[in-house]
């Protein structure tokens, strides 16, 4: 069952010259109960964006332009007793709430959010691990998250469930009393992961939840991740950049660049079926995707800056495979399936299917075995395009 659908999603940033940056744009894609979905992609991409706007924590010169993020879950005041959306609610044409009883995340007022931020989804931002408190005892901080949110919890509850979930993320309950410069990174990034759970939140949004530790440290990060997803049921929407993280854990994904979804689909067709250039000169530049006996090679050249982007492919002037046709507009999403079986290219809406947003996809096999060659991705041959 679908827990979150983000619908043609543009978000952007307006800068000093007049000018906005265009961060995301008309994204979609949709993340299923009980499901790990991954939002890969290089620096600058989006990523970040995304994720903040869905729970309204984007900087100040930013704003969601058009688009819905319909979440299976509504305000508690909107509720009835069995924590469905009451009709009263639906039938509301100023209530952002559809007949399926989905909320429209984007729609609702910065308070409004506030109330299902932590409850329902909570978020695990970037570089977190340094944002615990180091005045206060790691296990306070959350009980204070607990009592905040749940004010009907007794304090000594409070105290049990940060203990049980300290626990849960392999950290000793006694360390409760520690403070955070008495942890390890490791175990920081593990004690801001329970402070997510806190309120068992059906999606947890955990950004770049392994970077900045070493390896070791970051499979036993994603363990307790996947460990997590079993005993709760919560759905984890993960962002990195790092595409081999992404393998190990994600059912589904979506690979960005430029502001723009460029593949998207089962981990298992994103790695198997690569059908996008973006996505087969990320693996390239990845050790442990790239096959053995192959050399890592990266992709020349650096991402859009996204200041009023032209309507042309965002990923052309680094695309060794770009075409005419590529300048002109950005590809919509096609659906890979049907250009294998049929040769031809079919656009879809459908998040659930294996989609590529390149017009060369009906042409796959060759785009593949000439991504393999080194000499495809020199700065030369992609400039004389
Ligand atoms: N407050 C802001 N004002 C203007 N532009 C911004 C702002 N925040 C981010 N950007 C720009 O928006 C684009 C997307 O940035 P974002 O941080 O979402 O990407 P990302 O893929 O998450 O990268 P990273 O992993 O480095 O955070 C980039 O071009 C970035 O420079």
């Amino acid at each position: 069952m679908t827990l979150l659908e983000v619908n043609d999603l543009s978000i952007r940033y307006a800068v000093d010259d007049g000018s906005s940056v265009h961060a995301s744009d008309r994204v979609n894609f949709s993340v299923d109960r009980g499901e790990t979905y991954g939002l890969v992609g290089e620096s600058g991409c989006g990523k970040t964006t995304l994720a903040k706007s869905l729970v309204h924590l984007l900087d100040d010169n930013g704003y969601i332009e058009s688009g819905n993020v319909w979440f299976d879950g509504t305000l508690p005041q909107w509720t009835d007793e069995h924590g469905d959306a009451k009709q009263s609610v639906i039938d509301d044409p100023d209530k952002p709430v559809r007949e399926d009883g989905k909320t429209d995340l984007a729609a609702l007022t910065n308070s409004q959010i506030r109330d299902m931020r932590w409850r329902d989804i909570a978020i695990i931002p970037q570089s977190a691990m340094n944002a615990l408190n180091p005045v206060y005892k790691v296990g306070d901080q959350i009980v204070e998250a607990i009592l905040r949110h749940e004010p009907e919890t007794t304090k000594a509850e409070a105290h049990e469930r940060a203990r049980d979930l300290l626990e849960r993320v392999g950290i000793e309950p006694d360390r409760a009393d520690d403070y955070a410069h008495q942890f390890s990174g490791g175990m920081k990034q593990r004690a801001v992961i329970a402070m997510a759970m806190a309120c068992s939140p059906d999606l947890l949004i955990a950004d770049e939840p392994t970077t900045a530790l070493d390896v070791i440290i970051q499979d036993r990060i994603l363990e307790e991740l996947e460990k997590l997803q079993e005993e709760f049921g919560v759905s984890i929407l993960v962002i990195s950049h790092d595409i081999s993280v992404m393998a190990e854990i994600c059912d589904r994904m979506a690979v960005m660049y430029g502001g723009k979804v460029m593949e998207s689909g089962r981990t298992e067709d994103i790695f198997g079926s690569t059908a996008n250039p973006y996505t087969l000169g990320l693996k390239n530049s990845f050790p442990t995707i790239t096959a053995a006996d192959q050399d890592l090679v990266s992709i020349p050249g650096t991402p859009p800056t996204l200041r009023d982007p032209d309507p042309g492919c965002r990923f052309r002037d680094r695309c060794p495979f770009a075409i005419e046709e590529c300048h002109a507009e950005h590809p919509p999403m096609y659906d890979v399936d049907s250009a294998e079986s049929t040769g031809r290219l079919q656009e879809t809406t459908d998040t659930r299917a294996h989609g590529s947003a390149c017009y060369r996809i009906d042409e796959l096999e060759q785009l593949r075995t000439d991504a393999l060659n080194e000499d495809t991705w020199t700065e030369q041959r992609i400039e004389s395009r």
